[in-house]
């Protein structure tokens, strides 16, 4: 094949993570006439990159991640807090966001990963998806707006690194409607997961459980908070996984009286519908409610620095496995060791992620 001009391999990096992407798309993300985009895309059939236009089969096994895109900040104070004037601290910012999260992970694991989200029209925004873009991310399905500035968390840690005071402004998402996911539709309807957090308003959460029924992709959800855990209908048929802790699942389950302990939340979520469940306990690991009922994986043991995003790197290693062929049992334990090394990383995905490095740990589960 022809040796490729500059912006005739711009345009062919475009087309590679978006099949579905549109000329005038691609004039705009790289700052083009799209009659010039055209004259590029006849250049690349003639010289065999594409191989025309028309119906794209979807190929291999894809993961598509639809809720939060967020600028994690921390604030870790040097000494005791003293409220009403100002305290030294250390401080860092990461990306966040829990689908953001599970994105990252799962294309740093060599899946095919889609992201679907809303960031502002700020430095933040396009930071992300600058970001998320050179991780192969295909981003083609995040809006901009100009509405609401990009979502940002900010945690002021203790000097012993626990939580004092978190604040977020996630309003931004109040804007991912229903309408978002009908226009990424083709994108879904590709895939073989699709995961969603609860970071999308009911409405929209709700629209996606109810499409899921005639497609073909399976439906993964993570709670997020006990406070947006309750955006889920009570009624979780058509979900095909579910990954929460036992206060978010109280959350949704609204039941009389409060469950107490894992695998009976884990079965309670499959007895609202949900086909299977995954219940978080943080350092005493997890209970799996699958097809063949419930079992618990305790938690590798760990020298934690930062639990941030573990929860995020055990859907995604689980998501990972799954589309690997594991069943749901093999797969959320290998989950689970990709939580606990996040934990001992300070960062909100570890920052050496990749198949070779959760392979080269693999060994721990045996312990
Ligand atoms: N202190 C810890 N030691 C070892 N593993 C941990 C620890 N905390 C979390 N993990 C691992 O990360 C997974 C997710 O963490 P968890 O805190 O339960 O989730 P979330 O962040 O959603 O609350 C756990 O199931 C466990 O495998
Ligand atoms: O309402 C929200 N709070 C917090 C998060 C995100 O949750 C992540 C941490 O998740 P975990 O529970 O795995 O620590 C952080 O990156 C933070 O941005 C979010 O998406 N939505």
């Amino acid at each position: 094949m022809d040796e490729l001009a500059p912006q005739e391999a711009a345009v062919l990096a475009l087309i590679k993570v978006n099949p579905f992407v549109g000329q005038q798309e691609v004039a705009d993300q790289l700052g083009l006439a799209r009659s010039t985009v055209a004259a590029h895309i006849v250049q690349l059939v003639q010289k065999g990159h594409i191989l025309g236009r028309g119906y794209v089969l979807a190929s291999g096994q894809r993961a598509i991640c639809v809720g939060g895109a967020v600028l994690d900040r921390k604030y870790n104070a040097r000494a005791p807090l003293v409220m009403e004037t100002s305290n030294p601290v250390d401080s860092g910012r990461s990306f966040g966001g829990v689908a953001r999260n599970v994105a990252e992970n799962l294309a740093r694991l060599g899946t095919a990963t889609g992201f679907v989200s809303m960031v502002g029209d700020d430095e933040t925004g396009r930071a992300i998806l600058h970001y998320l873009q050179d991780c192969g991310i295909d981003i083609s399905q995040v809006a901009m707006t100009s509405e609401r500035p990009t979502a940002e968390y900010a945690a002021i840690l203790d000097p012993a690194g626990d939580l004092v005071l978190g604040i977020s402004d996630m309003s931004i998402f109040d804007l991912i409607g229903p309408a978002q996911i009908d226009k990424a539709w083709p994108h879904l309807a590709a895939a073989s997961w699709v995961f969603a957090d609860c970071n999308l308003p009911p409405e929209t959460l709700a629209s996606l459980i109810s499409k899921r029924r005639d497609a073909r992709f399976r439906l993964a959800i993570d709670a997020v908070s006990t406070p947006k855990a309750a955006r889920l209908p009570r009624d979780l048929t058509g979900i095909d996984l579910i990954f929460m802790n036992i206060d978010e699942a109280n959350a949704v389950l609204r039941l009389d009286e409060v469950i107490t302990d894992a695998g009976e939340a884990a079965l309670a979520l499959q007895a609202a519908g949900a086909s299977e469940a995954v219940v978080t306990m943080g350092a005493r690991g997890i209970a799996v409610a699958g097809r063949e009922g419930l079992k618990f994986f305790p938690a590798v043991e760990a020298r934690p620095v930062d639990m941030t995003g573990a929860g995020d790197a055990m859907i995604a290693g689980t998501l990972h496995r799954l589309l690997e062929g594991d069943d749901l049992y093999r797969a959320a334990r290998t989950g689970a060791l990709l939580g606990t090394l996040t934990t001992e990383s300070p960062a909100s995905v570890h920052s050496e992620l990749s198949e070779r490095f959760l392979a080269a740990n693999m060994h721990r589960l045996d312990r």
